[in-house]
Protein backbone atom coordinates (compact mmCIF):
# COMPACT_ATOMS: atom_id res chain seq x y z
CA UNK A 1 0.00 0.00 0.00
CA UNK A 2 1.08 3.67 0.01
CA UNK A 3 2.16 3.92 3.76
CA UNK A 4 0.07 7.12 4.04
CA UNK A 5 0.49 10.09 6.59
CA UNK A 6 1.37 9.97 10.58
CA UNK A 7 -2.32 10.23 10.92
CA UNK A 8 -3.41 6.53 9.17
CA UNK A 9 -0.41 4.92 11.53
CA UNK A 10 -2.05 2.75 14.02
CA UNK A 11 -0.99 3.37 17.10
CA UNK A 12 1.05 0.76 19.39
CA UNK A 13 -1.73 -0.39 21.36
CA UNK A 14 -4.25 -1.22 18.11
CA UNK A 15 -5.15 -4.77 17.38
CA UNK A 16 -5.70 -7.43 14.86
CA UNK A 17 -9.31 -6.54 13.43
CA UNK A 18 -11.77 -9.53 14.60
CA UNK A 19 -14.75 -10.49 11.50
CA UNK A 20 -17.84 -10.74 13.36
CA UNK A 21 -19.95 -13.86 13.92
CA UNK A 22 -22.20 -12.46 12.18
CA UNK A 23 -20.79 -11.13 9.41
CA UNK A 24 -21.64 -12.22 5.85
CA UNK A 25 -19.92 -15.33 4.66
CA UNK A 26 -17.09 -15.02 2.16
CA UNK A 27 -18.45 -14.87 -1.30
CA UNK A 28 -21.43 -13.27 0.08
CA UNK A 29 -22.56 -9.86 -1.80
CA UNK A 30 -23.05 -6.99 0.88
CA UNK A 31 -25.88 -4.96 -1.05
CA UNK A 32 -26.79 -1.40 -0.19
CA UNK A 33 -26.60 -0.33 3.06
CA UNK A 34 -29.19 2.67 1.76
CA UNK A 35 -30.83 2.62 -1.54
CA UNK A 36 -30.19 6.52 -1.70
CA UNK A 37 -26.37 5.99 -0.98
CA UNK A 38 -24.40 7.66 -4.27
CA UNK A 39 -22.14 5.09 -3.41
CA UNK A 40 -24.17 1.59 -3.52
CA UNK A 41 -28.09 2.51 -3.71
CA UNK A 42 -29.86 1.22 -6.78
CA UNK A 43 -31.93 4.40 -6.69
CA UNK A 44 -28.87 6.82 -7.94
CA UNK A 45 -29.62 6.98 -11.70
CA UNK A 46 -25.57 8.74 -11.61
CA UNK A 47 -24.32 6.82 -8.63
CA UNK A 48 -21.49 4.09 -8.42
CA UNK A 49 -23.99 1.39 -8.19
CA UNK A 50 -21.05 -0.39 -6.34
CA UNK A 51 -21.16 -4.05 -5.27
CA UNK A 52 -19.64 -5.22 -2.76
CA UNK A 53 -18.50 -9.25 -1.66
CA UNK A 54 -17.61 -10.52 1.68
CA UNK A 55 -13.86 -11.94 1.74
CA UNK A 56 -12.18 -14.07 4.19
CA UNK A 57 -11.43 -11.97 7.49
CA UNK A 58 -12.07 -8.67 7.22
CA UNK A 59 -11.86 -7.78 3.54
CA UNK A 60 -13.99 -7.51 0.48
CA UNK A 61 -13.91 -7.23 -2.99
CA UNK A 62 -16.47 -4.53 -4.63
CA UNK A 63 -16.81 -3.83 -8.41
CA UNK A 64 -17.94 -0.44 -10.14
CA UNK A 65 -17.89 0.62 -13.86
CA UNK A 66 -17.25 4.00 -14.83
CA UNK A 67 -19.95 5.59 -16.44
CA UNK A 68 -20.27 8.68 -18.65
CA UNK A 69 -22.09 10.37 -16.05
CA UNK A 70 -18.57 10.02 -13.77
CA UNK A 71 -16.12 11.88 -16.15
CA UNK A 72 -13.83 14.02 -15.41
CA UNK A 73 -11.59 14.44 -18.47
CA UNK A 74 -13.23 13.69 -21.57
CA UNK A 75 -13.60 9.66 -21.65
CA UNK A 76 -11.53 9.52 -18.31
CA UNK A 77 -13.43 8.97 -15.01
CA UNK A 78 -13.19 11.66 -12.05
CA UNK A 79 -10.99 11.44 -9.32
CA UNK A 80 -13.08 12.32 -6.86
CA UNK A 81 -15.63 9.57 -8.15
CA UNK A 82 -12.47 7.49 -8.01
CA UNK A 83 -12.27 8.14 -4.33
CA UNK A 84 -16.19 7.75 -3.70
CA UNK A 85 -15.60 4.32 -4.99
CA UNK A 86 -12.47 3.80 -2.54
CA UNK A 87 -14.44 5.14 0.19
CA UNK A 88 -17.56 3.12 -0.53
CA UNK A 89 -15.58 -0.07 -0.16
CA UNK A 90 -13.35 0.97 2.50
CA UNK A 91 -17.09 1.93 4.56
CA UNK A 92 -18.37 -1.27 3.61
CA UNK A 93 -15.51 -3.00 5.45
CA UNK A 94 -17.41 -2.17 8.98
CA UNK A 95 -19.93 -4.33 7.98
CA UNK A 96 -17.62 -7.28 8.58
CA UNK A 97 -16.97 -5.62 11.70
CA UNK A 98 -20.44 -5.13 12.87
CA UNK A 99 -19.11 -1.76 13.50
CA UNK A 100 -21.21 1.59 12.16
CA UNK A 101 -18.25 4.17 11.27
CA UNK A 102 -17.92 7.35 9.51
CA UNK A 103 -14.82 7.84 7.24
CA UNK A 104 -12.51 10.52 9.25
CA UNK A 105 -9.31 10.67 6.60
CA UNK A 106 -8.83 9.11 3.45
CA UNK A 107 -6.05 9.30 1.32
CA UNK A 108 -5.56 8.09 -2.21
CA UNK A 109 -2.87 7.51 -4.63
CA UNK A 110 -4.08 7.44 -8.39
CA UNK A 111 -1.73 5.59 -10.28
CA UNK A 112 -3.36 5.40 -13.52
CA UNK A 113 -5.71 6.90 -15.83
CA UNK A 114 -9.55 4.90 -15.36
CA UNK A 115 -11.24 5.24 -18.67
CA UNK A 116 -15.22 5.04 -19.01
CA UNK A 117 -16.63 2.05 -19.76
CA UNK A 118 -13.65 0.52 -17.26
CA UNK A 119 -14.79 -1.72 -14.67
CA UNK A 120 -12.45 -1.14 -11.44
CA UNK A 121 -11.94 -4.63 -9.62
CA UNK A 122 -11.41 -3.25 -5.99
CA UNK A 123 -10.20 -4.88 -2.92
CA UNK A 124 -10.23 -4.21 0.70
CA UNK A 125 -9.21 -4.89 4.10
CA UNK A 126 -9.03 -3.81 7.63
CA UNK A 127 -5.46 -3.29 8.89
CA UNK A 128 -5.83 -2.47 12.72
CA UNK A 129 -8.02 -1.41 15.29
CA UNK A 130 -7.17 1.10 18.11
CA UNK A 131 -10.60 1.68 20.31
CA UNK A 132 -13.34 3.80 17.71
CA UNK A 133 -10.12 3.78 15.43
CA UNK A 134 -10.47 1.78 12.47
CA UNK A 135 -7.51 1.61 9.93
CA UNK A 136 -7.85 0.56 6.53
CA UNK A 137 -6.48 -0.29 2.86
CA UNK A 138 -7.90 -0.77 -0.72
CA UNK A 139 -6.68 -0.93 -4.36
CA UNK A 140 -8.33 -0.55 -7.44
CA UNK A 141 -7.61 -2.68 -10.65
CA UNK A 142 -8.43 -2.25 -14.06
CA UNK A 143 -8.07 -5.03 -17.22
CA UNK A 144 -9.39 -7.93 -14.56
CA UNK A 145 -8.88 -8.74 -10.59
CA UNK A 146 -4.95 -9.39 -11.02
CA UNK A 147 -4.94 -6.23 -13.58
CA UNK A 148 -2.78 -3.38 -12.85
CA UNK A 149 -3.03 -0.95 -9.78
CA UNK A 150 -5.30 2.18 -11.15
CA UNK A 151 -5.74 3.69 -7.87
CA UNK A 152 -5.20 2.78 -3.84
CA UNK A 153 -6.19 4.81 -0.31
CA UNK A 154 -5.58 4.21 3.00
CA UNK A 155 -7.97 5.62 5.39
CA UNK A 156 -9.09 5.86 9.20
CA UNK A 157 -12.76 5.19 10.04
CA UNK A 158 -14.29 6.44 13.66
CA UNK A 159 -16.67 4.37 15.15
CA UNK A 160 -20.11 5.97 15.45
CA UNK A 161 -23.41 5.26 17.16
CA UNK A 162 -26.58 5.20 15.10
CA UNK A 163 -27.09 8.63 16.66
CA UNK A 164 -24.70 10.45 14.70
CA UNK A 165 -27.01 10.03 11.52
CA UNK A 166 -29.97 10.75 13.43
CA UNK A 167 -28.65 14.01 14.94
CA UNK A 168 -26.92 15.14 11.63
CA UNK A 169 -28.69 13.99 8.60
CA UNK A 170 -31.49 16.26 7.45
CA UNK A 171 -34.90 15.35 8.73
CA UNK A 172 -36.68 14.31 5.64
CA UNK A 173 -34.47 11.62 5.03
CA UNK A 174 -34.06 10.33 8.49
CA UNK A 175 -37.73 10.67 8.44
CA UNK A 176 -38.06 8.60 5.71
CA UNK A 177 -35.16 5.94 6.93
CA UNK A 178 -37.29 5.53 10.16
CA UNK A 179 -40.63 4.37 8.06
CA UNK A 180 -38.63 1.93 6.57
CA UNK A 181 -38.45 -1.23 7.83
CA UNK A 182 -35.46 -2.40 6.26
CA UNK A 183 -33.23 0.54 6.86
CA UNK A 184 -34.35 -0.22 10.97
CA UNK A 185 -33.77 -3.28 10.78
CA UNK A 186 -30.61 -2.82 9.59
CA UNK A 187 -29.63 0.03 12.01
CA UNK A 188 -31.05 -2.28 14.97
CA UNK A 189 -28.70 -5.16 14.13
CA UNK A 190 -25.60 -2.93 14.94
CA UNK A 191 -27.10 -1.39 17.82
CA UNK A 192 -28.27 -5.28 19.58
CA UNK A 193 -24.88 -6.93 18.52
CA UNK A 194 -22.15 -4.43 19.40
C1 LIG B 1 -32.85 5.36 11.27
C2 LIG B 1 -31.64 6.03 10.76
C3 LIG B 1 -30.70 5.05 10.22
C4 LIG B 1 -29.32 5.62 10.23
C5 LIG B 1 -28.36 4.79 9.41
C6 LIG B 1 -28.07 3.52 10.06
C7 LIG B 1 -26.99 2.84 9.81
C8 LIG B 1 -25.95 3.38 8.93
C9 LIG B 1 -24.98 2.31 8.65
C10 LIG B 1 -23.97 2.47 7.86
C11 LIG B 1 -23.70 3.75 7.13
C12 LIG B 1 -22.34 4.23 7.45
C13 LIG B 1 -21.53 4.74 6.56
C14 LIG B 1 -21.84 4.77 5.13
C15 LIG B 1 -20.98 3.79 4.44
C16 LIG B 1 -20.17 4.08 3.45
C17 LIG B 1 -20.03 5.42 2.90
C18 LIG B 1 -18.62 5.82 2.99
C19 LIG B 1 -18.32 6.40 4.32
C20 LIG B 1 -18.50 7.89 4.35
O1 LIG B 1 -18.30 8.58 3.40
S1 LIG B 1 -18.95 8.62 5.84
C21 LIG B 1 -19.18 10.35 5.41
C22 LIG B 1 -17.94 11.21 5.52
N1 LIG B 1 -17.50 11.36 6.87
C23 LIG B 1 -18.08 12.19 7.75
O2 LIG B 1 -19.06 12.82 7.46
C24 LIG B 1 -17.43 12.31 9.13
C25 LIG B 1 -17.53 13.74 9.64
N2 LIG B 1 -16.77 13.84 10.88
C26 LIG B 1 -17.34 13.60 12.08
O3 LIG B 1 -18.53 13.41 12.22
C27 LIG B 1 -16.41 13.59 13.26
O4 LIG B 1 -15.26 14.35 13.03
C28 LIG B 1 -16.00 12.13 13.68
C29 LIG B 1 -17.27 11.31 14.04
C30 LIG B 1 -15.23 11.44 12.53
C31 LIG B 1 -15.08 12.19 14.89
O5 LIG B 1 -15.66 13.02 15.86
P1 LIG B 1 -15.85 12.55 17.39
O6 LIG B 1 -16.15 13.80 18.17
O7 LIG B 1 -16.81 11.43 17.48
O8 LIG B 1 -14.49 11.96 17.82
P2 LIG B 1 -13.05 12.66 18.01
O9 LIG B 1 -12.94 13.93 17.25
O10 LIG B 1 -12.77 12.69 19.49
O11 LIG B 1 -12.08 11.57 17.32
C32 LIG B 1 -11.93 10.25 17.85
C33 LIG B 1 -10.50 9.82 17.55
O12 LIG B 1 -10.33 9.80 16.12
C34 LIG B 1 -9.27 10.70 15.73
N3 LIG B 1 -9.68 11.38 14.48
C35 LIG B 1 -10.89 11.88 14.19
N4 LIG B 1 -10.88 12.41 12.99
C36 LIG B 1 -9.64 12.25 12.50
C37 LIG B 1 -9.01 12.59 11.27
N5 LIG B 1 -9.68 13.21 10.33
N6 LIG B 1 -7.71 12.26 11.10
C38 LIG B 1 -7.03 11.62 12.06
N7 LIG B 1 -7.57 11.26 13.25
C39 LIG B 1 -8.85 11.58 13.46
C40 LIG B 1 -9.14 11.67 16.88
O13 LIG B 1 -7.86 12.24 16.91
C41 LIG B 1 -9.44 10.79 18.08
O14 LIG B 1 -8.28 10.03 18.36
P3 LIG B 1 -7.87 9.67 19.87
O15 LIG B 1 -9.01 8.84 20.43
O16 LIG B 1 -6.60 8.91 19.76
O17 LIG B 1 -7.73 10.98 20.58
Amino acid sequence: MSGGSAALQPPADAVKPVRHADAPAPGELLGAHYSQCFGCGGEQPHGLHLEARAGEGVSLTAEFTVQSAHQGAPGLAHGGVLTTALDETLGSLNWLLRTVAVTGRLETDFARPVPVGTTLYLSAEVTAVAGRKIYSSAVGRIDGPDGPVAVRADALFIEVKVDHFIDHGRQEEIRAAMNDPDQIRRARAFEVNP
